[in-house]
């Protein structure tokens, strides 16, 4: 495929940066890059000076195939690529300077044509493809993987599974190859996370057969827009549709908001977001309309029609079931962020692990020092956040294929939302313990986990923010629960296990193998099923005193994220032990073997770490007691193998950071 030659040289010329242009800023040292690679070539796997790694108890590649997944060749091209100094990492740089280096990279990015027929007929293969260049592209720079996720992912995605199939296949080629610059444009100052409040307005205009666009207030300006500020020619606009006087909801519109040259066409009005914490490379804008004219065929038309003369029709009955339908063609959204969550979360713990592995503090007197690593109370701090990330990029990986399949049920909709959540607050967690555990060195730039956190942060923002999603998971799932309740206990689907509620509540768990799927899922489905029960209580309660149900809703919030929660966390435990059956069914022991060790890690820790299990009687003090022994002792276990597992995420040194490697040398007066 051509990209566009034309759209990036203007582009390269509006943001122009002249440092980058000619790489005169500042470039941090990369000899210990080079260190790394001889000593690969010589046969030594680039490991930190006196780590010794043990013998792998599992085949490394076949872990890192199951974790990525496909496109393994694809991945490692991109890894290559970014050893052009266009790529290398560049600190203390201006806002525009960020910006533009952002373009220079997603021209060459875009020039290997990995795009092409990924929007067109979303088919399982193009999504995969995009799922793993984004995911490759993050673990270089993350602003890099939103600025490209916003225009593929967020307008691309809107255009081709919003319009109908004219629509995509009359727009969606030009967006692939970037004739179309584009950006979404959703979020309104006034309303965020309640995004079917938003303000702007789209009326349809019947004698020129336009619909016109306006912002009537302040608060309907539209925020956050990644791209709108410089690059994007065209929106993915959200706003209410009128037509003769009614208003049928939140629609979804193709809006040209800037010439080819740059220029706003009339009516439009763009600022700037400004400096953010991170994510500096986006350019993110504010924009408002005045009497913009939209074609009548710009309404972007799966769900929706208008005729020429005025007459809406849908192919859903209500504004709610034709937003919902909307979201759920958004979900890919959600299953990028919490993708883009894990890399993070997998490079900061490859990078933190080998310093712990070679980081020597305190000792016996007269004696060597200890290894970080080799203190117990240092290998709590890194290794459960290990096994989470790899039950949770299993669980994941469930997700993938269920939104790659093009499967958009209510699943898919409880699944992305829950999993972004948890996902992006576990990766949060996992980079502020990485950048503690590399003390001071975590606070360097060059060492990446800073910068990384800074930029991941939003994640727990956009596409939902983390608390408004659990809310909408216990929304979506307690109808089904009330549903048993009501039947006189014939619970269905997920619910089934509760036909047997005395039978779980009796289930002994100090003697069970807890590595086992009974052990994980009988804990997790005791929190479910206490806390449902109090929700379905306290909600009855508080409507018998006269609360309308959203009031006695809101009332009971917390309870809610707890339920959201436990629902979640069930979940995932259900579909890691589906991999791991599945593993052992193909005979791969060795790695089935290895990653129950991580589950029961992660069943231990999660119980640990949450006073509800205890509060709501999921377990009892005894239990918890032996949840809390759990994760020393599986620490302990996993202790040796915590390289190997790190090198499973298949991340090659110029990725990773000096810390990971020597780096002592790395701060040689040598090398001032
Ligand atoms: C860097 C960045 C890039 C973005 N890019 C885009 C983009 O390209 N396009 C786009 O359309 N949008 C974009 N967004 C917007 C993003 O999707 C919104 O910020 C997000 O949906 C949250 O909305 P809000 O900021 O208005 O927060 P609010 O909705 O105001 O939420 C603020 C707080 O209130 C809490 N809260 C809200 N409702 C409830 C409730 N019912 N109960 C309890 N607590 C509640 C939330 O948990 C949150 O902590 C971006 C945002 C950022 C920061």
């Amino acid at each position: 495929m051509n990209i566009s030659d034309a759209t990036f040289q203007r582009l390269e010329a509006e943001f122009n940066a002249p440092s980058v242009r000619n790489f005169t800023s500042a470039l941090p040292n990369r000899q210990w890059i080079a260190d790394a690679e001889a000593q690969k070539r010589n046969g030594v796997n680039p490991f930190p000076p006196g780590v010794v790694a043990s013998r792998p108890v599992f085949d490394i590649k076949k872990m890192r195939e199951l974790l990525d997944m496909n496109n393994f060749e694809l991945r490692d091209s991109f890894y290559e690529l970014f050893k052009n100094p266009v790529f290398f990492p560049r600190y203390n740089e201006s806002l525009a300077e960020q910006r533009a280096r952002t373009i220079q990279r997603w021209r060459l990015i875009a020039k290997t044509g990995v795009f092409h027929k990924t929007l067109q007929n979303f088919t399982a293969e193009g999504r995969q493809r995009y799922e793993a260049t984004l995911e490759s592209v993050g673990a270089m720079e993350h602003s890099m993987e939103i600025k490209m996720g916003v225009h593929y992912g967020l307008f691309g995605g809107t255009v081709s599974m919003m319009g109908d199939d004219e629509q995509s296949a009359k727009w969606a080629p030009m967006i692939e190859n970037c004739q179309m610059l584009g950006c979404f444009a959703m979020t309104e100052l006034g309303h965020g996370s309640n995004v079917k409040g938003i303000q702007t307005k789209a009326v349809y205009d019947i004698p020129s057969q336009t619909f016109i666009v306006n912002t009537p207030c302040e608060e309907a300006q539209k925020y956050w827009i990644g791209g709108a500020f410089q690059s994007a020619r065209w929106t993915a606009l959200f706003a209410q549709l009128y037509v003769q006087g009614v208003c049928h909801g939140v629609h979804p519109f193709l809006v040209r908001i800037r010439n080819e040259d740059g220029t706003t066409v009339p009516g439009v009005t763009i600022g700037d977001c400004g400096a953010k914490n991170g994510l500096n490379g986006v350019d993110n804008g504010r924009m408002w309309f005045s009497n913009v004219r939209v074609p009548h065929d710009h309404l972007l038309r799966r769900h929706s029609q208008v005729s020429r003369d005025g007459t809406f029709t849908s192919n859903f009955k209500s504004a709610d079931e034709r937003f919902g339908a909307s979201l759920a063609s958004l979900s890919g959204g959600r299953v990028s962020v919490s993708a883009g969550s894990l890399v993070q979360a997998k490079l900061a713990l490859s990078i933190a692990i080998r310093y712990g592995l070679s980081r020597k503090a305190f000792g016996p007197p007269g004696q060597e020092e200890t290894r970080l690593m080799d203190y117990p109370a240092y290998q709590a701090r890194l290794i459960p956040p290990l096994a989470t990330t790899f039950v949770m990029q299993l669980v994941l990986n469930h997700l993938k294929a269920k939104w790659e399949r093009g499967d958009l049920g209510r699943e898919l909709h409880v699944w992305s939302s829950g999993f972004k959540a948890l996902i992006s607050w576990h990766s949060l967690q996992t980079l502020q313990e990485a950048r503690e555990a590399c003390g001071g060195q975590g606070y360097k730039s060059e060492n990446r986990i800073g910068p990384m956190k800074t930029s991941h942060d939003v994640a727990l923002t956009y596409e939902g923010d983390n608390h408004v999603l659990l809310q909408a998971v216990t929304k979506t799932v307690f109808s089904e629960f009330m549903k048993g309740i009501q039947s006189g206990g014939n619970f269905r689907g997920h619910f089934a296990y509760l036909k047997d509620a005395e039978g779980l509540k009796k289930m002994n768990l100090s003697g069970m193998d807890p590595r086992s799927a009974a052990f994980a899922l009988t804990v997790m489905r005791r929190r479910e099923a206490a806390l449902f029960a109090m929700l379905a209580a306290d909600l009855q309660k508080r409507t018998a005193a006269g609360l309308t149900p959203l009031k006695a809703f809101n009332h009971c919030a917390v309870l809610v994220e707890d339920a959201g929660r436990a629902h979640v966390e069930l979940l995932m435990v259900e579909l890691f032990h589906h991999t791991l059956s599945d593993l052992q069914r193909r005979g791969e022991t060795e790695l089935a073997d290895m990653l129950s060790l991580c589950g029961a890690l992660h069943t231990a820790r999660t119980v640990d770490e949450q006073p509800v299990f205890l509060r709501c009687g999921a377990v009892s003090v005894a239990e918890a007691q032996m949840m809390h022994t759990n994760v020393g002792r599986f620490c302990g276990t996993l202790r040796p193998h915590v390289l190997t597992l790190v090198e499973s995420f298949g991340y090659p040194p110029h990725l990773l950071a000096p810390i990971a490697f020597d780096y002592v040398a790395h701060n040689s007066k040598g090398r001032l």
